[in-house]
């Protein structure tokens, strides 16, 4: 039972509270967060540990007028409950539920949608110079990971601050994690502030202060006090010479501490930083064990946290083969963007460790950074998810194909992502890369293929993408890996009506409608396509002159997809044959199972099966099966 949280339905319910009943609530939350993500998986240790932050910016300013931004915003939970969602809780990345990020259309107390990091600094920026040319008064708080600030956006904001507004609020929440340790020069600056002994004794010291006197005199106290400590201590705090005014490090879980604080930065006249440490995955024991922090997992026991055994993965099976291929070429070397378990190279990490690389939150970086690696003789891995790798197109054109360098991108989650929705499905990938000159994009049918592709990459004078989705791999035999003939497709079956091409992991839908075809007595070829760019062209035609029509399967959208490639070929040779596209719609896709959305979008067999019957049945053929 949690009295308390049951009556809260807007931050206006909160605002009344005493420190005690704060302090309960705080505890009631954590709980809910607990017991209801074991049901529906989320990101778990990132909520934990900004329960008393959300708590205390509730309490302080006021949401919606003032305007709340979270960096990535997949730690938005409490911010959500505060926030008239608490009964709905419950749905959160279900189908039709809650979306796991800040999203403008859920809520009115959601001012700006993330998903991908680095942004807040920028949108709260925007909103406050926006604020000031209406000569608005509200507040503008963002909020943004330690992980965050490893990312190049967070830096071009942070320049720009000072110059562009005197009122802004950015706070710098340091668990020490992005989803993995967090990484580089930045991370470690802030494990020195927060971990030098003048500072501890300083944090003690404001406590007491606060506790006993509290209010404005209470800040301003501790800010003289680190002043003091700072000329001692560092010349320049990074953020001061960015012309920010520098609060803290706080802790991040003493509410009264908080509270008190935040009043006194509303009344700052120049843009502030506070710097308050939290503990990610607060108040769950196996979140605090283990190494990952609960970032973001799928349902789990409440009690011990274990989440179900799965399969391997297609991330795993990328990594395992990655590692042997590097056992027999000493030129491979693997980088990722602060994605070390989502990639599966947590896997590689302890097998190559001198040529393993995590460059934190900067996707651009990574890309710039392999292809300076591949000037040198090496053969780069860039481990990063398609939507992420979004971030990287300048970098994949200006410095890896136009010097036509060797760099291959391994995108993970290519396709429909599932529960994480529009800011992270894998739907562009095709359309973002086959346009650019001299790039080899290709996409396995299964976990040996994807063996076979990575060889293949590692043959190439110039770059190449590998695109395989989220979850579990086919299940197929291992073999030994090939290297394939670049631009040739794979024709799985032959025929003479209909050609039915499969993308990838779409090939079971490609293999199911040509046995129902079959059974409906038309002859169907089924072609695994393996290359999206060189396409096969020869294939393609040859089965133009056959045909009555082409299907295509494909984990995309439909704009600039594989299937538009095929039927650029057939345009090329002038040929009439339709082709039914079964790809994503010309729009973002929301959250959901991924079996429900392709229902609902049409990448079935069934819908497949209703476009291209018609055709077969229209254009002179008759079943080749009498009676
Ligand atoms: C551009 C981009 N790259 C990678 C990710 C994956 N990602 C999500 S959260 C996260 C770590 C964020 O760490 P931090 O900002 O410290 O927040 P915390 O989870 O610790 O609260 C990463 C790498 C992303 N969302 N966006
Ligand atoms: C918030 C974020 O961007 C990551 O935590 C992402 O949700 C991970 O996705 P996977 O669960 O597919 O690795
Ligand atoms: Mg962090």
């Amino acid at each position: 039972m949690a009295a308390l949280l049951d009556s809260i339905n807007s931050p206006a319910d909160i605002k009344h509270l005493n420190p005690a009943q704060l302090a309960t609530l705080a505890e009631e939350i954590r709980e809910f967060l607990i017991q209801s993500l074991a049901k529906t998986g989320g990101h778990l240790g990132p909520n934990l540990g900004v329960v008393e932050l959300t708590l205390a910016m509730h309490y302080v300013f006021n949401s919606p007028q003032d305007k709340f931004l979270f960096d990535v915003s997949h730690q938005v939970y409490t911010h959500k409950i505060l926030t008239g969602r608490r009964e709905q809780f419950g749905t959160i990345r279900q189908p039709g539920g809650l979306n796991g990020f800040m999203l403008r259309t859920e809520c009115e107390h959601d001012c700006y949608g993330a998903g991908h990091a680095g942004t807040a600094l920028s949108a709260a920026l925007g909103m406050a110079v926006a604020r000031d040319l209406a000569g608005g008064t509200e507040d503008i708080v963002a909020v943004a990971g330690d992980a965050a600030f490893t990312n190049g956006i967070s830096f071009e904001a942070l320049n720009n601050i000072a110059d562009q507004t005197k009122k802004l609020i950015v706070v710098l929440n340091d668990n020490e994690w992005s989803i993995d340790r967090n990484v580089g020069a930045i991370a470690r600056y802030f494990h020195k502030v927060v971990t030098n002994e003048h500072y501890q004794q300083l944090h003690r010291l404001s406590k007491r202060v606060v506790e006993k006197i509290g209010g404005k005199t209470a800040v301003n106290v501790m800010r003289r006090a680190e002043e003091a400590a700072k000329g001692m201590l560092w010349p320049s705090m990074l953020f001061e010479e960015f012309g920010l005014d520098y609060y803290g490090p706080v802790d991040g879980h003493n509410l009264p501490l908080l509270i008190e604080t935040f009043k006194f930065l509303k009344t700052a006249e120049r843009p502030v930083l506070l710097h308050v440490l939290t503990q990610k995955g607060r108040g769950f024991q196996p979140a605090l064990d283990l190494t990952k922090k609960f970032h973001g997992l799928g349902p789990y026991d409440p009690e011990t946290g274990k989440t179900a055994a799965g399969q391997q993965t297609w991330s795993e099976a990328f990594a395992t083969t990655l590692a042997e291929l590097a056992n027999m070429d000493s030129r491979i070397v693997a980088i990722t963007a602060a994605m070390p378990n989502g990639t599966g190279l947590d896997l590689f990490r302890p097998i190559h460790p001198k040529r393993y690389f995590d460059v934190g939150i900067a996707e651009e970086h990574a890309v710039i950074f392999a292809a300076g690696m591949a000037t040198r003789g090496f053969r780069p891995v860039c481990a990063i998810y398609s939507t992420f790798l979004q971030r990287a197109f300048d970098p994949i054109v200006h410095d890896v194909a136009l010097q036509k360098l060797p760099v291959v991108f391994c995108m993970d989650r290519a396709g429909l992502s599932g529960d994480d929705g529009p800011t992270h499905h894998g739907l562009f990938d095709i359309a973002y890369l086959r346009g650019i000159p001299d790039m080899v994009l290709m996409a396995p049918k299964d976990e040996n293929e994807l063996a076979d592709m990575m060889k293949t990459s590692f043959t190439l004078e110039g770059p190449s993408a590998i695109r395989y989705p989220r979850g579990p791999v086919v299940g197929v035999q291992k073999r030994p890996a090939q290297v394939l003939p670049v631009g040739k497709a794979e024709v799985l079956a032959d025929g003479s009506d209909v050609a039915v091409l499969g993308l990838g992991h779409m090939m079971p839908l490609a293999l199911e409608l040509a046995a129902r075809l079959e059974g409906e007595g038309y002859s169907a070829a089924v072609i695994n396509p393996r290359f999206i760019k060189p396409i096969d062209r020869d294939t393609i035609i040859r089965y133009a002159e056959r045909v009555s029509a082409f299907v295509t399967f494909e984990d995309h959208v439909k704009m600039g997809g594989f299937g538009s490639a095929v039927l650029e070929v057939l345009e090329e040779v002038g040929s009439k044959v339709p082709v039914v596209r079964v790809a994503w719609p010309d729009q973002f896709i929301e959250h959901g199972k991924v079996d429900a959305l392709r229902k609902k979008y049409g990448l079935t067999v069934e819908a497949a099966h209703d476009q291209v019957f018609p055709m077969l049945t229209s254009r002179r053929r008759s079943p080749l099966l009498a009676g």
